[in-house]
């Protein structure tokens, strides 16, 4: 378990982490997400004892990192999985790793083969490609057969079977009842890895909840329409909640009414329909309109929105 309570961190007048708390539970997944600059990479820093507070506290397993006797078998991670010795093979310097922590040859092997790295285990890390990196970053986590895992960006650099092997893995270890923290960019994999989600914008937490809720409570609900009597049935149902916006002639998106209500007042008023989809957003939509606020370094896009309730009606 991670537990953070007002953790702060400045750099001169500059707030990377704003006083947050925060509790990582064991027999789950979670993902943290944020936009660049938010201050992932920061918390990640002090939860491993890499970076000090500047007031509050974060524990892993219910001390300080520092203050673990045997650290790597209390908590594994990867933050940056070039900070390795290029010029030693994979097994030396997993060894190496190993021996300064008590941690047998048996053990270096065993995570060698867990992470699939069995036929370069040999070579030089210098010539790695940075999947085979990423791998070897995570061998290392394991190690010690920590009870959490800290793995910052793990699927980086990985094809799309290293994506899977992954996700597979991390799932296996919180059902193992581990505790498993890991941040991604990559939202489509966030949505099918993780348990739960953890969003930080501009050092501040903005939500922290199951994935499920994260994408309903952003979203709201949207339902599709098709109707050859478009026009009729954005009037029928016009209301102060609802929304009607025409994406194409014929086709409604209707935000503050359920699919069975939109269906009873077509039938009431012998509207035709031919089509009626309720449609759940994307992890990647709740988390943009979650964050829309909190992006430090904003894109400028043309506007793409389609038209309102007003031109739906004509
Ligand atoms: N050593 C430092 N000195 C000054 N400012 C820093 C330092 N490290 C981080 N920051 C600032 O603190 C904020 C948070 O940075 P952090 O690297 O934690 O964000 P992040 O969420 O990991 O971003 P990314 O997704 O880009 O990796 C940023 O505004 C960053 O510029």
């Amino acid at each position: 378990m991670i537990e953070a309570r007002g953790l702060t961190k400045r750099y001169g007048k500059k707030t990377a982490v704003g006083g947050i708390d925060f509790t990582v539970e064991p027999g789950r997944v979670t993902g943290f997400l944020g936009p660049n600059g938010a201050g992932k990479s920061t918390t990640m820093r002090m939860i491993m004892g890499l970076d000090r507070p500047t007031s509050g506290s974060v524990t892993v397993n219910g001390k300080p990192y520092a203050q673990h006797r045997s650290p790597l078998t209390e908590v594994g991670a990867l933050l940056d999985a070039k900070a390795v010795h290029t010029g030693r093979s994979a097994t030396n310097h997993l060894r190496a790793i190993a021996a300064t922590h008590g941690i047998g040859k048996r053990r270096v092997a065993e995570v060698i083969e867990m992470t699939g790295l069995q036929h370069v285990a040999g070579k030089r890390v210098g010539g790695f490609s940075l999947g085979m990196g990423q791998r070897l970053g995570i061998a290392a986590a394991l190690l010690g057969d920590p009870r959490t895992l800290i793995l910052d960006e793990p699927v980086n650099g990985l094809d799309p079977e290293g994506v899977l092997w992954v996700r597979n893995l991390v799932k296996g270890l919180a059902a193992e009842g581990r505790t498993v923290f890991l941040s991604s960019h990559l939202m489509s994999e966030m949505a099918v890895t993780a348990d739960h989600i953890l969003v930080i914008g501009r050092g501040r937490i903005i939500a922290d909840a199951p994935v499920a809720d994260i994408v309903a409570g952003a979203s709201g609900t949207r339902v599709r329409v098709r109707t050859p009597q478009a026009g009729r049935l954005a009037e029928s149902l016009q209301g102060p909640d609802v929304t009607v916006t025409s994406v194409e002639s014929g086709l409604l998106e209707v935000v503050g009414a359920t699919a069975a209500s939109i269906g009873e007042l077509a039938a009431r008023d012998g509207l035709v329909l031919h089509e009626l989809t309720p449609v759940s957003a994307s992890l990647e939509a709740a988390y943009m309109s979650l964050t829309a606020d909190d992006v430090e370094y904003q894109s400028v896009t043309p506007a793409t929105a389609g038209t309102t309730t007003q031109e739906a009606r004509r």
